[in-house]
């Protein structure tokens, strides 16, 4: 539009004085362009030092330095920012986010044994779709971070110990507090655990985390998931988990 009104404005320049007019139009053109590739460049630092702010925790894992590092380094071009290929990893703390985002890494069994005292980021690659993958830790003081990372995602997962049955109210309620930011954001509850005998079945976590008040519209599943402990091959419901948000990436882009 305010290319149009230039050119608008340099025909009637020329019409009205003549060659000499073109000129002043294109000093004023070139001025006016390097004013805004200055602005431009103002206002890509400024969007850096957002970004830089918005890293609001300490990136806990290595894996995650090098995968951005790597991302960075395949994709000279910035991607549109509308393009979003991040799963958000919540739930309560000890509910088994690391151990699963460790399993899917390396590919069987892995549990952790040390809480995550912040973000904690994997970039998994399977054939030419990217995913990755973060965790915001689940302790208390954590958990008012989590509805911040909402935003970059395309699918929520919220993990559930299906043995802490004491804590599944306060779960439920971080949970609905969650999906009130996105009325679409699909959401995948993995009901964790599995293995231990106390675990709750899935019918039970649906019913504690009142899934059934969810809005129908959203894409809603629920899955109950464990880690193996000695380190087996992956068991085959996370298996499916991984292939079910690799389809929900490319359902969404
Ligand atoms: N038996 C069993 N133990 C599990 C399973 N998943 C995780 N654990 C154990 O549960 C504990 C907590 O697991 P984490 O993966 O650290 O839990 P988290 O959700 O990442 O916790 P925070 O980082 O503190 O939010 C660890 O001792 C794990 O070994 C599982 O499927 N079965
Ligand atoms: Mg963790």
């Amino acid at each position: 539009m305010s290319g149009l009104r230039n050119l608008g404005l340099a025909v009637a320049m020329l019409a009205a004085s003549g060659g000499a007019a073109l000129l002043t139009w294109s000093y004023i053109t070139t001025k006016r362009r390097k004013e805004e590739q200055k602005e431009d460049v103002i206002k890509e630092e400024q969007k850096e030092e957002v970004v830089a702010k918005e890293e609001y925790l300490p990136v806990e894992s290595q894996v995650a330095e090098r995968c951005m590092l790597l991302a960075a380094r395949e994709q000279p071009q910035r991607e549109p920012q509308t393009r979003k290929r991040q799963v958000l990893v919540l739930g309560l703390d000890g509910s088994g986010k690391t151990s699963i985002l460790n399993s899917i890494v390396t590919n069987r069994g892995n549990h952790s044994t040390v809480p995550t005292e912040g973000i904690h980021a994997v970039c998994i690659t399977n054939g030419k779709s990217k995913m990755e993958f973060l965790e915001v830790g689940g302790s208390e003081q954590l958990r008012p971070f989590w509805e911040r990372y909402l935003d970059r995602a395309f699918a929520l997962v919220y993990i559930v110990d299906s043995t802490d049955h004491g804590r599944l109210p306060l779960a439920k309620k971080h949970l609905h507090q969650l999906i009130q930011h996105d009325s679409s954001l699909p959401l995948v509850v993995l009901a964790n655990k599995q293995d231990l005998e106390n675990a709750y079945h899935i019918t039970d976590i649906h019913d504690a985390l009142a899934l059934s008040e969810i809005c129908e519209e959203r894409k809603l599943f629920l899955i109950g998931t464990h880690v193996a402990t000695d380190g087996s091959e992956l068991p085959s419901s996370i298996e499916d988990t991984q292939e079910f948000l690799a389809q929900l990436l490319l359902e969404t882009h």
